[in-house]
């Protein structure tokens, strides 16, 4: 199994995040892609994970043993994408049911991060690193050997840390593909690493999320969109008059 990403560009709200991005994993391998803030790394993972299209370049499976490359794919994200109703094991139950069970119980997954303990617990109530740890044993209990994981460390400590680094080592060692945005250390050994730089002369945008349709999920007006300006090119104020 190899995982390619060749020649990838991404384009969001009209400015170059990357382009001329490429790396082939096999399995066992790892990139940690690392980069200041806004250089693209979540956009990177996005674009590999299927959920952005590049606008160049392809990203492309061989191997796999006949399942396409989307139903390899485990993703943690920025957000733990975990149902607050649903208590842990639920919710590992719930992603075993949609995405393919691995061969490790969910009461296994649960105890190798630590969290045999909240088990019964509705994860709404389960602290930012809590959830963490849930979202990391969804990627135990689910048959997906390509781990595309966005800052996996974050809220978490240094056990927990520690934890992770093992977590993600013994998955490659059988055999797993990772590929890891981070700002800080992730301990994995031997791991290759990608610096995300912004292209010469892309500017860093100012409200770029006006630019894109955007989802509304922070509630943001969906009308402030880019026609939405002054004619010397400012954007209107909330309390400007109409
Ligand atoms: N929905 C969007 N619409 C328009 N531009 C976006 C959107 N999401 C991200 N961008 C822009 O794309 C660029 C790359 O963002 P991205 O989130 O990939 O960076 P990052 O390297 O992961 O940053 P960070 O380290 O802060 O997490 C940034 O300039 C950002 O403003």
């Amino acid at each position: 199994m190899i995982l390619d990403a060749h020649d990838l560009a991404c384009r969001r709200g009209g400015r170059t995040v990357f382009r001329h991005v490429g790396f082939r994993l096999a399995a066992g391998e790892a990139l940690v892609v690392t980069g200041d803030n806004g250089a693209g790394k979540s956009s990177l993972i996005a674009v590999v994970a299927g959920l952005l299209a590049p606008d160049a370049g392809r990203v492309s499976l061989e191997g796999g043993g006949g399942r396409p490359l989307d139903e390899l794919i485990g993703l943690v994200g920025h957000r733990d994408g975990l149902k607050a109703q649903l208590t842990a094991a639920e919710n590992l139950v719930f992603a075993r049911e949609l995405l393919g069970a691995s061969a490790r119980p969910v009461a296994e997954a649960l105890a190798s991060v630590g969290m045999s303990h909240a088990a019964d617990m509705a994860v709404a109530i389960l602290s930012a690193g809590q959830r963490r740890r849930v979202a990391l044993a969804r990627l135990l209990a689910c048959d997906r050997p390509i781990w595309l994981m966005d800052e996996p460390g974050a809220a978490l400590d240094a056990a927990s840390l520690r934890m992770l680094a093992a977590m993600m080592s013994n998955h490659l060692a059988a055999g797993g593909i990772i590929l890891a945005a981070t700002h800080q250390p992730l301990g994995l050994e031997g791991a290759r690493t990608l610096r995300l730089e912004r292209p010469a002369g892309a500017a860093e945008p100012d409200d770029p999320f006006l630019e894109e349709d955007w989802d509304g999920e922070l509630g943001w007006p969906l009308d402030a969109g880019p026609a939405e300006r002054h004619a010397d090119g400012s954007r209107p104020r909330t309390d400007d008059p109409a």
